[in-house]
C-alpha cells in the first residue's frame, strides 16, 4: 500500500512509519518538525539523541534498501500543499499522529491553549475536508486517546467507543441505541480529541470516508524491532515535565536517583501499551478498513491498566529508588477505577508485551545508557491545570518542598 504518515516524524509517527516500511509498504511521512521546534521552546531534548529525519531517512535506506519518503507540510496552516500533495499521490492509507500531544504542554498558558485547538482540530479538518473534496477513497486511521472517556469513579466497563443505551419514547417504549460514549476530556489537549471525534463522526455519515480512530492509553518504552537496527534510527524519549509520559519518566528518574515524581496519592488508573504493540496494533487497523458508508471504526488501543503509586511502588522496589509525593498540577480524581474493553485488538491476534516482561530491560537499555543527557531542572511537572493549583505546586527542582519522601 502507499501510506502517508501524517506526524512521522514523532515518538510513534516515527516507529510506525519504519514498521510499514519493513511490512513492504510505501511510506510517505508529511511533518511540519514541529515537535523538534517544541523542543527548542522548553530548552529540552529527547533522552536519547536523534538526528533529523532526513539523515534517519538516509539511514534507513542504507540499512534496507528501503526508501521513505519525506515532505515538509504543515497539516494545519497549508492546506493547499496537503490538498495538492494528496491529490498528485493519491495514497491507500493515511495515519494521522499529525498533533500536539502533550495534555500538560496544552495547559501551560493561554497561548499554549490556542495553539493546541488551532493546530489539531485544524490538521484533522484540513485532512478531513481535502479527501472529500479530492473523492479520495483512503482509508484514515488516527491516533486518539482514552482520555476522550473520562476518568469516572463508578467502575463499569469502557466500551470500544460507543455505548449501548435505552432511550424512553414518547409513546413509553423503551428502545436501545448505540451512542458515541459520552467525552469527558481532563486537559484542553485531550479535548481536542473529543472535537476530532465529531468531525469524524460527520464526514463519514456526510461523505462516506472510511475512518478507524485509536483510542490510545498511554505509550512506555522507546525501543521497536527497527528502531534497534541502527543507533541513528533510535525513537525519541521524552522526560520533561510537559512531554514525559509517567512510566518513562519514572524509569528515567530512577536510573539518575531522582525521586519518583506521584503526583497526590498516586490513585490515578491509566491504561497502558507497549511502543511496540502501539505500532503493531496500527499495521492491524489498517488490515481491518471499514466499509465505505459505515460507522467509524474505535479500538481501545491499550492493554492494561495500571495505578500510578503501584507503578512508582514497582520501579522503587526494581531500583531502590525514593518516591516524592507531590502537591498534584493536574485537575483529575484523585482516586479512579478503570475497566476498558480492548477484545477488538486481541480477536485480530494481538499478544501484548506485558510491563513486568518488558520493565527491566528498558530501564538498563534507555535510561541508564543516556542518563548522562538529563537536564535535573527539567523533570518536575510545572505546567498547572488552574491558577489556584499553580499558587500551591512545588516548583523546586530537587523537591525541596515536596509534601514528603518515603
Ligand atoms: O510525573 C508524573 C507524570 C504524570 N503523573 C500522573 O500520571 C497520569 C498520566 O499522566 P501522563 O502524562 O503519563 O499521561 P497523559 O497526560 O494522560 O497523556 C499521555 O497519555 C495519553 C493517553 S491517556 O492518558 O489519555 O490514556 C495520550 O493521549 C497523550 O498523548 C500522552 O501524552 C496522570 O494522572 C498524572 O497526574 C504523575 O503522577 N507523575
Amino acid at each position: 500500500m502507499k501510506i502517508a504518515v501524517m506526524g512521522g516524524d514523532g515518538f510513534i509517527g516515527w516507529p510506525t512509519s519504519l514498521h510499514l516500511s519493513d511490512a513492504g509498504h510505501d511510506v510517505h511521512i508529511l511533518d511540519n518538525l514541529s515537535r523538534r521546534w517544541i523542543d527548542t521552546e522548553l530548552g529540552v531534548q529527547s533522552l536519547t539523541p536523534m538526528d533529523s529525519i532526513q539523515e534517519r531517512t538516509r539511514i534507513w535506506h542504507a540499512e534496507t534498501g528501503r526508501r521513505i519518503h519525506f515532505n515538509l507540510i504543515d497539516l494545519a496552516k497549508d492546506y493547499e500543499l496537503l490538498k495538492n500533495w494528496l491529490s498528485e499521490h493519491r495514497p491507500d492509507a493515511i495515519i494521522h499522529f499529525a498533533e500536539q500531544r502533550a495534555a500538560p504542554y496544552s495547559m501551560k498558558s493561554d497561548r499554549h491553549k490556542n495553539y493546541t485547538v488551532n493546530n489539531n482540530v485544524s490538521a484533522t479538518h484540513n485532512l478531513l475536508n481535502a479527501l472529500t473534496e479530492l473523492s479520495l477513497d483512503a482509508h484514515l486511521i488516527h491516533l486518539g486517546t482514552m482520555g476522550v472517556y473520562g476518568y469516572s469513579t463508578v467502575g463499569a466497563a469502557i466500551p470500544e467507543g460507543y455505548l449501548a443505551v435505552g432511550i424512553e419514547t414518547a409513546g413509553g417504549e423503551t428502545v436501545s441505541q448505540e451512542i458515541l460514549y459520552p467525552s469527558n476530556p481532563g486537559s484542553i489537549y485531550h479535548m481536542t480529541k473529543c472535537l476530532d471525534q465529531l468531525l469524524f463522526q460527520f464526514y463519514a455519515k456526510n461523505d462516506g470516508l472510511r475512518i478507524t480512530d485509536l483510542h490510545q492509553g498511554i505509550v512506555w518504552g522507546t525501543h521497536t524491532e527497527q528502531t534497534r537496527r541502527h543507533a541513528q534510527l533510535i525513537n525519541r524519549f521524552d522526560y520533561d515535565g510537559d512531554y514525559g509520559t509517567v512510566l518513562n519518566r519514572f524509569l528515567i528518574q530512577a536510573a539518575i536517583g531522582y525521586p519518583l515524581t506521584v503526583h497526590g496519592t498516586g490513585g490515578q488508573t491509566r491504561a497502558f501499551i507497549h511502543i511496540q504493540d502501539s505500532v503493531r496494533c496500527i499495521e492491524l487497523a489498517l488490515k481491518n478498513p471499514p466499509a465505505r458508508g459505515a460507522r467509524v471504526e474505535i479500538f481501545n488501543q491499550m492493554t492494561e491498566t495500571h495505578r500510578v503509586r503501584d507503578l512508582a511502588e514497582m520501579i522503587a522496589r526494581i531500583s531502590g529508588a525514593t518516591i516524592a509525593w507531590l502537591p498534584n498540577p493536574r485537575k483529575e480524581a484523585a482516586e479512579n477505577e478503570l475497566i476498558v474493553r480492548n477484545e477488538k485488538f486481541r480477536n485480530l491476534g494481538l499478544e501484548p508485551i506485558t510491563l513486568e516482561a518488558g520493565l527491566l530491560g528498558e530501564i538498563v537499555d534507555v535510561a541508564k545508557k543516556f542518563a548522562y543527557r538529563v537536564d535535573r531542572a527539567r523533570v518536575p511537572a510545572v505546567s498547572a491545570w488552574t491558577r489556584d493549583i499553580a499558587a500551591t505546586i512545588n516548583h523546586d527542582p530537587e523537591g525541596k518542598r515536596l509534601k514528603s519522601v518515603s
